[in-house]
């Protein structure tokens, strides 16, 4: 790892300020000490519990009239022996404290005279903007996969000395392991190793899905980005056959284990409830991946900070988490043309239109949309994603499927209902309002004490009046911009 020679180029680049975001405090504070050893400065650390203390020397003693972080940047102000000063978890202390913020500032203004370095460790760190042009940030590097299989191989030796046996595992789980520890550091990737191996001493495959959970849970994605633990089986969705084909036939270029191009998204556009969700979920069970899901809405919420920012992150984080489906939701709803926001959603869409163009990771992209009238042009011209697909209302024998389907998952054996008269009955109706139906009469057969039969189903789908009714021009409108645009799902 290179980042002693990195820190060591910021330093001599004379940033009076560098800020650390990690959650490894010890690991940064070590490299601070080796560099200031190796450069012949002194180096101090700072908490709000101990205050300052000399780094270089094991049992320095606490300065503990530094402990108010006034005191400590007053006195770095005051000092001309020239130090880097590691202030951890300072933060706090910045928020409203125009006097800290200003200290902090004087400590930079007079860095050509003074020439102390204040290196900020936070987990996170927002950095004030009176001394944003003083700050540079500094990221610790994370562990390559040579390493992160040391790191694995370490516990199951450990494993071995505790227990007394080896550990059981084949090359292919490990490496599928070692690659999905990428991006973890180093505390964390021993952390949920040991948690694999020390169950059942093996590693194996049903290991990654409770591996890609934890590592996801550590990242701290605040909302934008969410751990979809519920993927679906393609078995569960009615209809849909032409996206299923596509996606059988790219399943291995996916994976890398062919010459072709992997493939890299897709777009779902069509009427509410026709089973874009599903489908997306589908696309991860089908291909045995973890589904992350961005939720525009979170992407502009205020506190969670700047837009971009939050969608550059959730898309490197979506890299990190690698082979993974990243699902957008509702994609309109953040990049919308005519968006009268000041420039923001266009900026959202720059920064996934770039990614998009630039991925090289195992991410698939699946978005969906219900309102095309508002989908910006540069996301669906051609080449940008692999497909656009259309999902139309469901044909009569894929509403067949469909009843089956929502019959049987609560426990009604569809041989009891006659499937072609209900389909019959619920032309025009998307799988959603099927499934509505089933739970309805479900419903309707409990409050009568008897059990769900065919005329109660049929009487609920008669009280129903579909979306497609309701909305039809707009249904039409939809079909007709699918023409020439997109292919059908259910083809
Ligand atoms: N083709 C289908 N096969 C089986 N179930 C379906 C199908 N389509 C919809 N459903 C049922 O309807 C529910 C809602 O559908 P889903 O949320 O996937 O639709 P959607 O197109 O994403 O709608 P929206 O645009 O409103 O989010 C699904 O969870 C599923 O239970």
């Amino acid at each position: 790892m290179s980042d002693l020679n990195d820190l060591k180029m910021l330093l001599e680049s004379r940033y009076p300020i560098v800020v650390i975001e990690t959650w490894e405090e010890l690991r940064a504070l070590d490299l601070i000490r080796r560099l200031g050893m190796r450069e012949g400065r002194p180096v101090f650390a700072w908490n709000g519990v101990d205050g300052l203390r000399r780094l270089e020397f094991e049992d320095a003693p606490s300065q503990k009239h530094t402990v108010e972080p006034d005191a400590v940047l007053g006195q770095i102000r005051g000092t001309n022996e020239p130090g880097i000063y590691a202030l951890c978890d300072l933060h706090p202390y910045l928020e409203g404290e125009p006097k800290q913020v200003r200290l902090l500032k004087e400590i930079a203004l007079h860095h050509e005279r003074l020439h102390h370095t204040l290196v900020l460790i936070s987990h996170q760190f927002s950095i004030p903007p009176e001394i944003r042009r003083y700050c540079t940030r500094f990221s610790l590097s994370m562990p390559d996969e040579k390493q992160l299989e040391h790191i694995v191989q370490d516990e199951a030796r450990r494993f071995k000395q505790e227990k007394g046996e080896r550990v059981r595992a084949d090359r292919n789980s490990l490496d599928r392991l070692v690659r999905n520890l990428r991006g973890l550091s180093v505390e964390d990737a021993r952390k949920l190793a040991r948690g694999a191996i020390i169950h059942d001493g093996a590693i194996t495959e049903a290991d990654l899905p409770e591996i890609n959970k934890a590592k996801f849970a550590l990242m701290e994605m605040d909302g934008v980005l969410s751990y979809e633990y519920d993927t679906e089986s393609f078995a569960d969705v009615g209809g849909l056959q032409g996206l299923k084909d596509w996606l059988g036939k790219r399943e291995q270029a996916f994976h890398g284990q062919t010459d072709i191009d992997s493939p890299r998204g897709i777009m779902m556009v069509g009427v509410q409830g026709g089973g874009k969700s599903l489908a997306a979920k589908a696309v991860a069970g089908l291909w045995g991946l973890p589904l992350l899901r961005m939720d525009m809405g979170a992407i502009y919420n205020k506190f969670f900070g700047e837009s971009e920012r939050n969608v550059r992150e959730a898309l490197e984080l979506a890299e990190t988490m690698s082979p993974c489906v990243l699902w957008i939701d509702e994609i309109e709803k953040g990049i919308a043309v005519g968006d009268n926001d000041g420039g923001t959603s266009r900026r959202v869409l720059g920064t996934l239109l770039t990614w998009m163009a630039e991925n090289q990771s195992q991410v698939f992209l699946v978005a969906t949309a219900n309102d095309i009238e508002r989908l910006p042009p540069e996301l669906i011209r051609k080449g940008r994603l692999d497909e656009i697909f259309f999902v139309d209302l469901p044909s009569p024998a894929v509403r067949e499927v469909i009843f089956r389907i929502h019959l049987e998952k609560r426990g009604q054996a569809p041989e009891r209902f006659d499937l072609p008269t209900l389909s019959a009955h619920s032309d025009g109706f998307t799988g959603a309002e099927i499934e509505q139906a089933v739970v309805a009469g479900l419903y309707s057969a409990s409050a009568a004490d008897g059990v769900l039969d065919q005329a109660l189903l049929e009487a609920e789908l008669a009280a129903t009046v579909p979306l497609s009714v309701t909305m039809a021009e707009s249904l039409a409108r939809l079909r007709q911009w699918c023409q020439g645009r997109a292919v059908h799902a259910g083809a």
